[in-house]
């Protein structure tokens, strides 16, 4: 066997931050490892750019942490940054872009008292908004915050797992509260840069094999990569692309069946000032935190200004609404934010130093949106069940982290409980 396909005892397919995560693990117990990387990067949906004209750093994709992600913020750390908040001002209202009212004690609240309505199982999570909010106006708002912030239309998402999920988030915290001081590349090439094997990147895990105890892993390429143990640091919907053998498949598939990609468009808007701080409600003026679009199911804007660096807006397009914006031309969809915008903040929205837009539908690696959910016709029991090994292997994503699921941190602490697992029942086996 050449170097490329010699059987090495744990193969991790992936690296964003769950694989990555799950190679620091494994590369620390010392067993031989190697990583399989579908695309040219590592990092996955952490994707760090900057504006056109290259002055200052902008997220592409995941950008905000809390102080109780503290995977994250300690990896942050030893990267080299720090943590700084988002500017939010005291006394900042959260609109409703049709009426112009702060809808944000009634936003604060859904998150909490959805959890504990009464949920028949197998409903939609749009039937639950429907059962549980009073009037056509809130249920439009709730349903709008619902789909932004798990990037699929409520219609589509199982209630049960959704309301589970929430229930794993394990913070008091808003999840919007801080940001590095740098880049979030920094993070993944710090971790990157730490692991003795170097990251196998344009490797695709096309099928996969298991006969003997031994997996054989297909990748595009036309190489075949053999190994003890198998990590999938994959989305799920990713792990639904790859061809299984039959009792890796008969197992796998119904759960990884059971999920529904998510789809977001992010734009960030870059300004001079922060006129938004300024807003006029009622003769008073007060600063704007964020703005719900009832009327727009999915979309949302937020101050995501960070201490330090130019005010900045964030528009976050999620769900259906996404999946139709990108059928159409990109100067359509600048025109829609524009408009939305403008409809609630006035001219001044086009102002803007810098207009970026990333798109995150319809991966076939990353999948979509923050996350995956479970999908109305899922098994609510899909994360529990891939996240448990099977025949020395498992899957580790932020959909199946047992806390801050859809979250950065979610998918380094389920990266790194995969690998505790597996690194187990390697040492067992060996015993054996
Ligand atoms: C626009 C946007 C904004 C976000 N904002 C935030 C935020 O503010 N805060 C926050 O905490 N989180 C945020 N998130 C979510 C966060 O980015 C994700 O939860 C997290 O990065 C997921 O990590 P992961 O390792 O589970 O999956 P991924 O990042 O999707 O990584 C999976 C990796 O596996 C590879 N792969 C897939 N299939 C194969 C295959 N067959 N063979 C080989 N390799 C394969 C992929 O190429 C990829 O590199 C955001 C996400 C997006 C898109």
């Amino acid at each position: 066997m050449s170097r490329e396909t010699e059987a090495v005892e744990v193969i991790i397919v992936g690296a964003g931050l769950a694989g990555l995560s799950a190679a620091r693990v494994v590369d620390g117990s010392g067993l031989s490892y190697k990583i399989l990387e579908a695309t040219d990067r590592a990092g996955g949906k952490v994707y760090s750019g900057c504006n056109e004209l290259g002055e200052y750093p902008l997220e592409l994709g995941a950008q905000f942490v809390n102080k109780d992600m503290t995977e994250l913020t300690r990896l942050i750390e030893e990267s080299g940054m720090h943590l700084k908040r988002t500017v939010s001002k005291p006394d900042s209202v959260y609109l409703h872009a049709k009426t112009r009212t702060d809808v944000g004690a009634f936003i604060e609240s859904v998150d909490e008292e959805i959890v504990h309505s009464e949920t028949d199982t197998r409903l939609s999570l749009a039937q639950t908004i429907e059962d549980w909010v009073e009037n056509e106006q809130e249920e439009a708002i709730a349903k709008s915050f619902f789909t932004e912030e798990s990037t699929v239309s409520t219609e589509h998402i199982l209630a049960e797992s959704f309301l589970e999920t929430i229930e794993r988030y394990a913070s008091e915290l808003d999840d919007l509260t801080h940001q590095a001081s740098g880049q979030l590349t920094q993070v993944v090439d710090y971790l990157s840069s730490q692991l003795k094997e170097e990251i196998l990147f344009n490797h695709p895990v096309e099928s996969v094999e298991y006969e003997d105890g031994l997996y054989t892993l297909n990748t595009s390429n036309g190489k075949s990569h053999h190994a003890k143990a198998v990590i999938f640091a994959i989305p799920p919907t990713a792990g639904s692309r790859i061809k299984f053998q039959e009792e890796l498949k008969t197992y796998y598939e119904p759960f990884l069946t059971s999920y529904i990609d998510g789809s977001v468009i992010k734009v960030s808007l870059t300004y001079e000032q922060p006129f938004w701080h300024h807003y006029d409600m009622n003769g008073k003026s007060v600063p704007v935190e964020g703005i719900v679009y009832g009327d727009y199911d999915g979309l949302s804007v937020s101050d995501s200004s960070k201490e330090g660096d130019h005010p900045r807006l964030t528009a976050f397009i999620g769900g259906d609404l996404a999946k139709d914006l990108v059928e159409r031309s990109e100067q359509d969809r600048h025109q829609f934010v524009l408009d939305r915008l403008r409809d609630v903040l006035g001219d001044q929205v086009e102002e803007y130093l810098d207009y970026r837009e990333s798109i995150w539908v319809d991966h076939p690696y990353y999948g979509g949106g923050y996350s995956g959910q479970v999908h109305v016709a899922g098994l609510p029991e899909s994360p529990d069940k891939l996240r448990t090994p099977f025949k020395l292997s498992v899957f580790a994503s932020t959909e199946l982290a047992e806390a801050f699921p859809g979250f950065m941190e979610g998918a380094l602490r389920s990266g790194k409980s995969a690998a505790e697992k597996i690194i187990d029942l390697v040492d067992r086996s060996d015993k054996h």
